[in-house]
Formats: structure tokens, C-alpha cells, sequence
């Protein structure tokens, strides 16, 4: 998520609204279409950005363990304070699963950032990845002395919905 100011080479211009405490604020997503599977991602695209979802795809060990090379790269090259959020996407076809959400929990607690499930087929958790970003990123922008800090991880785990374990039950 950054602003819009690279030559257009990759998917440029998916804009969301998201309101936050009544407030309207503009996200501009950048989706990496693919190279990422190729570690081919330039630098540029994601250096002025100020926030970044890692996706990995629950029935996917390669996805998942793609992430910790991106953590690492994510902690050399990316903005130091970037909002960085880690879901495992395929929520909805846990037959399929081969990453628990234990994993996940756990990889992300490693790293420090927030966790969770998501389905971009039910939609379970989308809308909550965005409004959790915008609400961090709305916080910093007009962080007043003496405010209480907006604590992300805490807010998404009380907001994040759990995919249903058992399916076969
Ligand atoms: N069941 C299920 N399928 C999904 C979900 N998200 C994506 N898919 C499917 O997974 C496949 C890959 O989805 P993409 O969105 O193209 O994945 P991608 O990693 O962005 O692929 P690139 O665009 O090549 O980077 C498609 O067939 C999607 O329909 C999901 O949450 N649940």
C-alpha cells in the first residue's frame, strides 16, 4: 500500500476507502501479480510503502515458507516503521490445508507483526486487513502527545474471526 508515484510497470491505481472513526481514508493497493513467485519483485515496488500484507495460501507449504525470505528482505529494504500484516489466505477449503493456523500464530509472533486467516472467497477477514491497516496508519498520521497508542496486533485479535476447524465434523 503506498502512493502512486512509480513509473506504472505494475498494477498501479486499485484504490480503497476504508472509514476509520468516521474518518475516510484512501488506501492505494498494489497487488505484485505474480513475481513474487520468482522473487523478482524490485525493490521499488514495495521500498516507499507504507504498509505490506504477506500473503501465503494455507494449502500451500512453498507460499508459507516464501515468507521468511520476505520478512528478512521486508526488514532490509522496505520503510523501517512499515505496517507489515501476515495472512494466511484459503481459509474457506481447510480439507486442503497443510499450514495449521498454529503456524502461522507462531511464525508471526516470531516476527512481531499480526495474524491472521483470511478468505478472499467468503471475503472472512478482508475487510478487517484493510480497516486494520487504515486504523494504524490513520493513528500515526495524527498521533497527538499523550494519546493512548492504537496497538494493532491487540486489535486484530479481538476482531479476527477464526475459520471453522471442523468441517468433517
Ligand atoms: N478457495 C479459495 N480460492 C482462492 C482464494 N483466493 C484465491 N483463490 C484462488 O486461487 C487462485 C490464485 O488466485 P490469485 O488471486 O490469482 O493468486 P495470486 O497469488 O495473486 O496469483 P498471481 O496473480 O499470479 O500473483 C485462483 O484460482 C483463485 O480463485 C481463497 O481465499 N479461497
Amino acid at each position: 500500500i503506498r502512493e502512486c508515484v512509480l513509473p506504472r510497470r505494475g498494477p498501479c491505481g486499485s484504490n480503497k476507502v476504508v472509514t476509520v472513526d468516521g474518518m475516510r481514508v484512501k488506501l492505494q493497493i498494489w497487488d505484485t501479480a505474480g513475481q513474487e513467485r520468482f522473487r523478482s519483485v524490485t525493490h521499488a515496488y514495495y521500498r516507499d510503502a507504507q504498509a505490506l500484507l504477506l500473503l501465503y495460501d494455507i494449502t500451500n507449504k512453498a507460499s508459507f515458507d516464501n515468507i521468511r525470505a520476505w520478512l528478512t528482505e521486508i526488514h532490509e529494504c522496505a520503510q523501517r516503521d512499515v505496517v507489515i500484516m501476515l495472512l494466511g489466505n484459503k481459509a474457506d477449503v481447510s480439507n486442503e490445508r497443510v499450514i495449521s493456523s498454529e503456524d502461522g500464530e507462531t511464525l508471526a509472533r516470531e516476527y512481531g507483526v499480526p495474524f491472521m486467516e483470511t478468505s478472499a472467497k467468503t471475503g472472512m477477514n478482508v475487510e478487517l486487513a484493510f480497516l486494520a491497516i487504515a486504523k494504524e496508519l490513520k493513528y500515526r498520521a495524527g498521533r497527538q502527545a499523550n494519546e493512548p497508542s492504537f496497538q494493532l496486533r491487540d486489535y486484530v485479535e479481538s476482531q479476527k474471526k477464526r475459520p471453522s476447524c471442523c468441517s468433517f465434523l
